[in-house]
C-alpha cells in the first residue's frame, strides 16, 4: 500500500510543457531513499566511469547510483509518476537514479536528457526519454540550481525561494532552486518524437553544501 502524498503543481511553461511540483516526495520517503542509496553501495563518479566525457560540452561532474526497482517505496514513487504522466503515450520508466553533487564545482553543463542518437533495436523501433522529472532530495546547498536556458524567465511575483532568473553561460536562464521534496517535470520530445531544443538545461555548480536529486525518466519507443 503506497502512502498518499498531496502534492500541488504550478505550470512553468506550456510549450514546452514544464510543471513545477510542490511536495512530490515526502520527508520520510526522502530519508528512506537516501538511506537506501547509502545501503545499495557506492555512488559512481560519472567521469570515473566515462573518462572521455571530461571533454564533452555537456560535462557532468557528479556521482550517481541506481535504486533497486524491486523496493516497495521505489515502486510507489514509480506508480505516483505513472499517475502524473496520465495520457502521455509512454513505455514506462527507466530505473530511478539518485545523483549527488559535492561543493567545489560539481555540476552538469548544458544538455538534453533525450538521447541525441537513440540506439535502435532490431525490430526497427527505437526508444528515447520522452519526459523527465528531477526531484530534489536535499540538502539545500548554495548554488546547484537547475537552469533551463530557453524557458521564459520567471514572472516578477514568482516565489524567490523556488525560482530565479540568473545569467548562466551568458544566457538568461530560468532557474529552479533545489527545494527538498519538490520536483520539476518537463517534456523532452514533441508529439512526433523529435527532440525539443527548448528544454536544454544544466545543474549549476554547487557553491557550498551537498545536493542530492533523483532522475525519473519516462521512456517512449517508436518506429525509427
Ligand atoms: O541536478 C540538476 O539540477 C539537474 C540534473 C540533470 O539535469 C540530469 O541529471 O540530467
Ligand atoms: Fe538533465
Amino acid at each position: 500500500m503506497c502512502s498518499a502524498v498531496n502534492y500541488t503543481t504550478e505550470i512553468v511553461s506550456l510549450d514546452p510543457l514544464a510543471i513545477y511540483i510542490n511536495g512530490f516526495i515526502s520527508s520520510w520517503e526522502i530519508a528512506y531513499l537516501r538511506d537506501l542509496a547509502d545501503k545499495e553501495g557506492t555512488f559512481t563518479h560519472h567521469e570515473a566511469k566515462y573518462p572521455d566525457h571530461k571533454s564533452h560540452a555537456a560535462r557532468r561532474i557528479a556521482s550517481s547510483l541506481y535504486l533497486p526497482s524491486d523496493d516497495l517505496v521505489v515502486d510507489c514513487i514509480v506508480k505516483r509518476s505513472t499517475a502524473f504522466v496520465g495520457f502521455i503515450p509512454n513505455d514506462g520508466f527507466e530505473v530511478l537514479q539518485v545523483v549527488k553533487y559535492h561543493e567545489g564545482g560539481d555540476r552538469h553543463d548544458p544538455h538534453y536528457d533525450r538521447f541525441l542518437s537513440p540506439p535502435s533495436i532490431p525490430s526497427g523501433f527505437t526508444c528515447n526519454r520522452v519526459a523527465s522529472f528531477f526531484v530534489y532530495l536535499g540538502d539545500e546547498p548554495e548554488g546547484g540550481e537547475t537552469c533551463f536556458h530557453f524557458l521564459q524567465p520567471a514572472p516578477q511575483d514568482a516565489d524567490p525561494e523556488k525560482f530565479s532568473n540568473i545569467n548562466s553561460d551568458d544566457r538568461l536562464g530560468f532557474a529552479v532552486k533545489p527545494v527538498t521534496g519538490n520536483a520539476m517535470f518537463w517534456m523532452n520530445l514533441h508529439s512526433n518524437n523529435t527532440g525539443d531544443v527548448c528544454v536544454q538545461h544544466s545543474a549549476l555548480p554547487l557553491k557550498s553544501g551537498t545536493k542530492y536529486g533523483m532522475n525519473i525518466l519516462l521512456r517512449r519507443c517508436f518506429e525509427a
